[in-house]
């Protein structure tokens, strides 16, 4: 087992990377501080991994919320259901919430500790890969608006996310892929290496072969833990976890929840901010072919869906946490390895790329 920390003061946590970890009670026993513990997981993982956890916890008096799974139920409205269950079993303000499940879950489970009582402690157990290398370790929680996707939430931490590699072998391909698009975001952003030894090892990942996904997930959380300690609440450098975001978000937000996985519309906004960065003299040619032809090779689609025209992108890209006054700002490339902080973009550069990229047929 590796263990990373995540430096933020007091409120630092380890993040357990390793196989089988979940068999481990130990190291989420040590850190539950009272005996009321609420699990919150949806219907696919419950039957999955649900039993492996409560067997761990059989000293605490432990309630399970279980929630229907997908992108579309990550509303305020499903978000009462836990509050519903803390408060109808009493939970005091020292009880634990244990988040069991994929970014989803996660986001869900974090923002309800950060609300309930106005804060308790939780617990990232990440079951997929994107939820692992992501989702799971620096604290953003949160639920979807119909007009814009995470606009309710808080930076919360966790105190501790326990990776457990041994769970990926039940996610489907789709599921595989859509978390190795965050994977290449680390190379893009700030480690060109990593994104060359994703280039050389990507049929390894896709084959599932440990070692290379554990590499994966340790590297990724590494560069993850770097960037959120160094600016906990994207003041700064934060924002560059946000590339392909805007447009990634107005996809998911404009085709319906659910529609494209999260990964699925990363990889097709990357490659548009990819674009965007040729249109702005950054990247060349050559550096955009290399970066769509790995994000093909991960079975990820490339090409924004026909149903959004530009007028439609940019109304969906004006809802945007990163947005000034109003006005859409990007995280772009200067480099494979080297990302902008967000930066204002001349309306015919935006309207070019959300025209031409992907739409010549
Ligand atoms: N907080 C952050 O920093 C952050 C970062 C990235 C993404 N996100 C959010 O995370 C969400 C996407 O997360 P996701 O890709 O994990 O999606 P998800 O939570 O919907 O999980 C994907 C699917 O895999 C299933 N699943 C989970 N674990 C499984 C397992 N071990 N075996 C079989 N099936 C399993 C789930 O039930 C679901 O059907 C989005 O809402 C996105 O906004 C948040
Ligand atoms: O942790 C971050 O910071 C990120 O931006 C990670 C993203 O992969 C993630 O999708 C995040 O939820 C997006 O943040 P948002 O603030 O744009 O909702
Ligand atoms: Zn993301």
């Amino acid at each position: 087992m590796k263990t990373l920390q995540v430096d933020l003061g007091q409120r630092s946590y380890p993040i357990y990377i390793g196989s089988r970890l979940l068999e481990q009670a130990d190291l989420l026993t040590r850190h539950i501080r009272s005996k009321q513990v609420l699990i919150v997981t949806n219907e696919t993982v419950a039957p999955l991994y649900l039993q492996q956890v409560l067997d761990n916890l059989s000293d605490f008096v432990v309630e399970t919320v279980i929630l229907p799974d997908g992108e579309q139920y990550k509303t305020l409205d499903y978000l009462n259901r836990i509050f519903d269950t803390l408060l109808t079993h009493k939970f005091s303000r020292n009880a634990s919430l244990i988040a069991l499940g994929g970014g989803v879950i996660g986001d869900m489970g974090g923002f309800a500790a950060a609300c309930y009582q106005r804060g308790i402690p939780f617990i990232q157990i990440p079951t997929t890969l994107l939820a692992q290398v992501d989702s799971s370790v620096g604290g953003k929680t949160g639920v979807n608006h119909p007009l814009g996707k995470n606009m309710i939430g808080a930076f919360y931490q966790p105190q501790c996310v326990i990776a457990d590699m041994s769970v990926l072998s039940t996610l489907d391909d789709r599921q595989l892929s859509a978390g190795i698009a965050e994977v290449i975001k680390y190379g893009l952003i700030r480690e060109p290496d990593f994104f060359a030894w994703l280039e050389d090892n990507l049929e390894s990942l896709l084959d599932r072969d440990v070692e290379a996904l554990a590499h994966a997930v340790e590297r990724s959380c590494r560069n993850k833990a770097e960037v959120v300690a160094a600016d906990e609440k994207e003041a700064d450098v934060r924002a560059t976890l946000n590339l392909g975001h805007t447009f990634g978000h107005a996809i998911e937000t404009g085709m319906g929840y659910g529609s494209y996985l999260h990964g699925e519309a990363v990889a097709i906004g990357t490659c548009q901010a990819a674009d965007l960065s040729r249109r702005k003299g950054w990247l060349t040619d050559a550096d955009v072919e290399r970066i769509i032809r790995l994000f093909k090779r991960a079975r990820l689609p490339v090409e924004p869906p026909a149903a959004l025209d530009a007028n439609r992108f940019i109304e969906l890209m004006a809802v945007d946490k990163k947005n000034v006054d109003g006005n859409i700002r990007l995280i772009l490339l200067k480099s494979i390895g080297e990302a902008t902080l967000p930066v204002g973009v001349e309306k015919a550069l935006l309207v070019a790329t959300l025209n031409g990229y992907g739409r010549k047929g």
